[in-house]
């Protein structure tokens, strides 16, 4: 079964998302921070940005939930901003990818309103500048964050009952 990676910068609804969109299909759903190791996440704590050598370990990781998941199907969040992280992603089986875009604005205040995350809003301009969006030959979905959650699931399983057999 098709796993979804719910994408997209901080702040952009990973979380509130993947989890509406599991409980909706009753499947799994697993937080792409579960997957980082303790460096990664002191890192971003303290306001500095990953890069890529940071991210391949927990890319990997998040591939090999993906492909114990083929059977079952589940929703997994990963910001995977570049397309070379989503080919990690790939790797691990079937998955479709929602992409959650947004104006920086909304982000940086969505991000302001959570209170005990990890995440820094001095992190959010360096993930936009590393994002490359989904682009039209990936499987998936580009929805906007200015819709409601419900309105993003409901869309994302309608786009995606489309395209199984
Ligand atoms: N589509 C949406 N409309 C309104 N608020 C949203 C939406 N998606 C997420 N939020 C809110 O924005 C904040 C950030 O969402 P979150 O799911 O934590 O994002 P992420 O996991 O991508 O960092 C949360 O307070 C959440 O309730
Ligand atoms: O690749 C990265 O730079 C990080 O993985 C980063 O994306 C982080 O893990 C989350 O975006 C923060 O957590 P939230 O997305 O839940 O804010």
């Amino acid at each position: 079964m098709t796993v979804i990676v719910v994408m997209g910068v901080a702040g952009s609804g990973k979380t509130t998302v993947g989890s509406a969109l599991a409980e909706r299909l009753g499947v799994e759903y697993a937080e792409a921070d579960a997957f980082h190791p303790p460096a990664n996440i002191e890192k971003m704590s303290s306001g500095h940005p990953l890069d890529d050598e940071d991210r391949w370990p927990w890319l990997h990781a998040i591939a090999a939930w993906i492909s114990e998941h083929q059977a079952t199907g589940g929703v997994v969040s990963s910001s995977a901003l570049k397309r070379r992280y989503r080919d990690v992603l790939r790797t691990g089986g079937d998955v479709w990818f929602l992409h959650l875009d947004g104006p920086r604005d909304v982000l940086a205040e969505r991000m302001q309103g959570r209170t005990g995350h990890f995440m820094p809003v001095s992190l959010l301009d360096s993930q936009l500048a590393d994002l490359e969006p989904l682009e039209t030959d990936e499987r998936g979905l580009i929805a906007d964050i200015l819709e409601p959650p419900s309105a993003i699931v409901d869309r994302a399983l309608t786009e995606l009952a489309k395209e199984q057999p």
